[in-house]
């Protein structure tokens, strides 16, 4: 049995934190973007963070922040991540890492071969990869768009870190796409909505035990 390191992304309100920490996930994602309909301000984060604490590990989503906004998070909602999720250079990363002493995580938007060879500069530095798929053109956010691309591109990937999973992951492929894809991390957002930015209680709960189920793939 192989433990999937599960994190359900963009939650906002407290019924959905609740759940989803119940539901025994391993990460919450606290989005700021404010161009994103899961963006939290730096209260609610906080408080939706200190929900979190001791019992799944906080992650902090940026798009291209500068140094003062991740301080601003950094000192507030004290993430036990960042997650970098624009086009952020992999020395910003290590910046980032220095400075605040956060774990790194970084996306990086996977539609073909020829995207697989940004992963070598970014694990590096990175403590965890996310393998997302890229946004669909005019979408206004890089992530949480609910599209898939192609798992099996990643199996047999020689990672040097560890590597989540996302990309338009429900409760019905979730199973295939660990199978096909072979990493032991799973990120979802859209899919536990009712609509775009709005989390459900049972969603949450369902998709944790379609991921819980998939842990026995293989074992
Ligand atoms: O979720 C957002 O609104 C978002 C906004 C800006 C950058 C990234 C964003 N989400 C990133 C995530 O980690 C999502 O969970 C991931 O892309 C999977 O999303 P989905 O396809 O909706 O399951």
């Amino acid at each position: 049995m192989t433990h999937i390191t599960l994190k359900i992304c963009g939650l906002s309100t407290e019924e959905t934190m609740r759940a989803a920490l119940e539901a025994g996930v391993d990460m919450v994602g606290l989005v700021f973007f404010p161009k994103s309909p899961r963006h939290v301000s730096l209260s609610a984060a906080a408080h939706l963070a200190d929900m979190a604490r001791g019992k799944a590990e906080i992650v902090a989503l940026t798009v291209n922040m500068d140094l003062d906004g991740l301080s601003r998070i950094k000192e507030l909602v004290a993430p036990d991540w960042f997650q970098f999720h624009g086009s952020e250079p992999p020395e910003a990363l290590a910046v980032a890492k220095v400075m605040h002493g956060t774990k790194i995580m970084k996306a990086l938007g996977i539609s073909g071969p020829e995207d697989l060879e940004k992963i070598s500069l970014y694990e590096q530095v990175a403590d965890r990869l996310l393998l997302d798929a890229k946004a669909p053109e005019g979408s206004d956010i890089p992530g949480g768009n609910g599209v898939t691309f192609d798992w099996s591109l990643l199996k047999g990937l020689d990672l040097k870190k560890p590597a989540m999973l996302a990309g338009g992951l429900n409760a019905s492929n979730v199973a295939d796409a660990i199978r096909e894809s072979g990493l032991t991390g799973i990120d979802a957002s859209s899919a536990v909505e009712t609509e775009k930015g709005v989390k459900d209680a049972g969603l949450i709960r369902d998709f944790v035990a379609a991921v819980r189920s998939a842990e026995t793939i293989g074992s």
